[in-house]
């Protein structure tokens, strides 16, 4: 059940939204999407739902196009949310169950779990216009679901969140790919594709600047994020060769260096100055990777 994407673009008038982005998702999966905003992230998902057709370039999913027959086996949570805010979320969600093809009684019963989950039960016979918007989203999602989908795409799902709910989302979504749910998700917060994704696709206007799978980009980064904690002022290391930036914070610095052999000159620079308590090489964060990538892709 891959989901394969050949050199796909997509332009509107003259403007390339896409440009040419060839990809392959791996069933059982959680791939994420990542770029500002505008960078073609809710397009792409757009073409592969069939919703939009490419300018050029061909989706398949194992080996066929997404078309509306396959609507019982896909989930999505689009960007803009949309329930019918007069309707009861009872109501709402066993219905869009019955379209994808579950009986109502099943629906019923699904609905009932997943409101539990989401730790939301008391809203089975709220309208959804009297939900706040972070409770609405987690209806939302749960339309996405109700069905079990082989194939999820989540677009922003956890945009408007407080961190308690953005926990129990990302809860979910690691149950999902634990049943064997292939799941695609944009963000452009990093944080988040770090803690859920093996494998990503970095994106700026359109073109892919970075794709892979996390662990080995962090490693093929190196360890540029260099911690200090010592006794004395450590501001003179901003002058050794291959540092590139230094925050200051009380009792330390962090460093952004060249390369992890830096690490060995500061060292060397700081022995014999006092008492160092701490000096930690550290990978890159997603947010070091992107701003380094998205740098390069401006020269
Ligand atoms: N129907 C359309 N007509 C014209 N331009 C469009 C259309 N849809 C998207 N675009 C443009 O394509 C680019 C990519 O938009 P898209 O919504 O895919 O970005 P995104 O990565 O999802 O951004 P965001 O994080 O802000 O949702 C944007 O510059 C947008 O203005």
């Amino acid at each position: 059940m891959t989901l394969l994407l050949e050199d796909v673009s997509k332009e509107f008038g003259g403007f390339t939204a896409v440009d040419q982005l060839s990809l392959e998702i791996q069933e059982k999966n959680i791939f994420g999407f990542l770029g500002a905003n505008g960078a073609g992230k809710t397009t792409t998902f757009r073409m592969i739902l069939n919703l939009i057709d490419p300018t050029s370039g061909s989706i398949t999913w194992n080996g066929e196009k997404i078309d509306y027959r396959k609507s019982d086996l896909i989930g999505y949570l689009p960007e803009e949310r949309g329930l019918y805010p007069k309707l009861k979320v009872q109501e709402q969600l066993v219905y869009l169950g019955k379209l994808r093809g579950m009986a109502k009684k099943d629906a019923q019963v699904e609905l009932k779990t997943w409101l539990d989950r989401l730790k939301v039960p008391q809203y089975l016979d709220k309208k959804v216009e009297e939900l706040s918007k972070g409770n609405q989203q987690k209806i939302q999602f749960i339309s996405a679901v109700i069905h079990k989908p082989k194939l999820l795409i989540l677009d922003e799902p956890f945009s408007g969140l407080d961190p308690v709910n953005v926990e129990v989302l990302k809860n979910a979504v690691i149950e999902l790919k634990k049943a064997g749910t292939t799941i695609v998700f944009s963000s452009h917060r990093m944080e988040h594709v770090e803690q859920l994704c093996e494998n990503l696709c970095m994106l700026q206007n359109g073109k892919r600047i970075l794709q892979g799978n996390l662990r080995e980009i962090k490693r093929s980064f190196g360890k540029k994020n260099l911690k200090i904690e010592a006794d004395y002022d450590l501001s003179f290391v901003n002058q050794i060769a291959g540092v590139r930036k230094v925050q200051t914070y009380p009792g330390g610095v962090n460093c952004q260096i060249e390369n992890e052999e830096v690490s060995q000159d500061i060292l060397q620079a700081l022995l014999g100055k006092g008492f160092i308590r701490k000096f930690e090489l550290e990978e890159p964060s997603l947010n070091d990777i992107f701003i380094e990538k998205a740098g390069e892709s401006y020269e």
